[in-house]
This record gives C-alpha cells, structure tokens and sequence, in this order.
C-alpha cells in the first residue's frame, strides 16, 4: 500500500442522497455521491446547471442535513454548521451598514468569541486589504468585497474551506486574480478547499482534481486528476494538456446532458 493510500480522507462523503420536498411533490436532487478529499487536496466539482453541486457542498458544510448517507470530517460525521469549515459564497454577503473590520468580527460577536486580530490582518494585508477596515461594502468594489468574504472565511482558520461558485459575478480579470490569490492562500496555509465552478478553466487552473457530477439527481460521473505542480502560472492554460482536458470535460458535462435526450427521441419529439 502506498503512503497517498495510507493517508486518511479529511472529508468523506458517503452515499450522499437529498430529497427536497417541494410543493410539487419530492425532488431527488443528490443520489448516492461519494467523495473523499484528502487533507489539503483542492479538489473542483463542476456539472450541469441544476444537478445537485450547491447542495453537495451544502451537505458537506452541514448546512443541511442528507435524507440519507453521510458527511465525515476527520473521521467524525458533520451533523450541523461546524467552525472547522469554512464557507465562501457567490455573493459577498457583506452587512451593508458595518465597515470591513465590523463585518469580519461579525461572526465572532455571534459566537461571542474573540478574534484573532494578528491573523486576520494579516490575511487583509494578503488579499491587498490592508486599511480599508474602516470602509462599507458600498465602497469596495465586487472583487474588494469578495476577497473580503474570503478573509471573513479563513478568520476563524477553518481546516476546510467549501466555495460555492465564488466569483461568478466578477470580471474575467478579477477572477484570474481571484484564482491566484486563493493558490498564493493556500500554498500559505495548505487549507483543504473544495470549490464549485462552472468555469472549466477556473477548475483546471486550481484543483488538483475535477469531479464532474451528472444531470439531477447529480451523482458523480468522473474524476480527473490535474497534474501540474504549484505554483501554477497562468501559462498552462494555454499547453496542449489543458486543451485536451478541457475539452474531455466539457464533452462529459454536454454529454450526461445529451443522455438525458436521446438524440432519436429529440429528434422525433421534433418531427411530431
Ligand atoms: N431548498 C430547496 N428546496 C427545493 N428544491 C431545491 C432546493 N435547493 C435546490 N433545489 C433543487 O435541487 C436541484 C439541485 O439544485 P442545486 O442548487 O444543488 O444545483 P446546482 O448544480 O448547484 O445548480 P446551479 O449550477 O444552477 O447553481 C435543483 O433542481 C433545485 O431546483
């Protein structure tokens, strides 16, 4: 057995199954997902619009609970929101009315805790933040704020950081410079991040694995290791293996959708 194999997953996801009950009646929308990241692994989940990825991750962070299977971290199952994981969303989610610092000690109050002021100046002065604590969200911009997010996340020094699509709404430039900040992050603190996409490039660029999950009800269809070493330039978006992967990917994204409609049975829905 080799040591990779002798290596414990940090997070397990076995079986993963989640019924919503709609009004509409039940939707399946994960069905049997397993997945093991190991400690500090970046591993990217992309797929179709609609096939479960948020509410995997959700499941993970233990925002919600699985109608069957289970969330293991470290061994110990996931049962509810839990200070080991931390979470960056879409959306910076930033209280309007508090400046930066106020925002970021927001979750300390909650839990009436202290924070870590050296660590989190520090990681403001990392993410090119450094004295603007005393500024409101309407003051920075969309990429300020979501590197805001990222600080408010890693303040509590989560061991797993879970990001939902979380810079979807930037500028393609500001994402580049979003990817490498998050690679410059984690090559610091060797955080275990699992990050949704739908940005093939965003997903080669930072995991070392892609886990591409299938139409609802979302399961996982494959898995692609991502081989080059860290740091990443952006120059390897342009290398040939890059291009093959991302078309590979991008085949198996359109592909499980196109299974879903049998091009003869598209086709004679056409003709009738
Ligand atoms: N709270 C909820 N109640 C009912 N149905 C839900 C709920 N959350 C998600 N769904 C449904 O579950 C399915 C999976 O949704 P989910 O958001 O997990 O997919 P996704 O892959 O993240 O989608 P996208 O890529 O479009 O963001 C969808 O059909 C969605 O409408």
């Amino acid at each position: 057995m080799t040591a990779q194999e002798l290596k414990q997953p940090k997070l397990r996801v076995k079986g993963a199954t989640k019924v919503y009950n709609t009004r509409s009646g039940d939707l399946l929308a994960i069905d049997r997902c397993s997945l093991d990241v190991m400690e500090g692994e970046i591993v990217a989940i992309v797929g179709p619009s609609g096939c479960g990825k948020t509410t995997l991750l959700w499941s993970m962070s233990g925002l919600h609970g699985l109608t069957s299977g289970e969330v293991l971290l470290d061994g110990k199952p996931v049962t509810g929101p839990n200070p080991e994981i931390g979470m960056v969303f879409q959306e910076a989610n930033l209280l309007p009315w508090r400046d930066l610092d106020a925002n970021i000690n927001f979750p300390f109050e909650i839990k009436g805790t202290k924070p870590d002021r050296v660590w989190i100046d520090e990681l403001l002065s990392r993410v090119g933040l450094e004295g603007f604590g005393g500024r409101f969200p309407r003051e920075l911009s969309g990429g300020m704020q979501q590197r805001a997010a990222l600080v408010r996340a890693l303040s509590y020094k989560p061991s797993v950081l879970l990001m939902d699509e979380p810079f979807g709404a930037l500028d393609a430039f500001t994402r580049e410079e979003m990817n490498r900040l998050v690679e410059e992050i984690w090559l610091d603190t060797k955080t275990t991040i699992v990050l949704i996409t739908h940005s093939i490039d965003e997903a080669i660029f930072l995991s070392d694995r892609v886990v591409v999950m299938s139409p609802r009800p979302g399961r996982v269809a494959n898995i692609h290791e991502v081989p080059f070493a860290r740091p990443r330039s952006l120059e390897i978006m342009s290398t040939k293996e890059v291009f093959d992967l991302t078309n590979i990917i991008k085949a198996e994204i359109v592909g499980t959708q196109q299974s879903r409609f049998p091009r003869d049975a598209v086709q004679s829905a056409a003709v009738a």
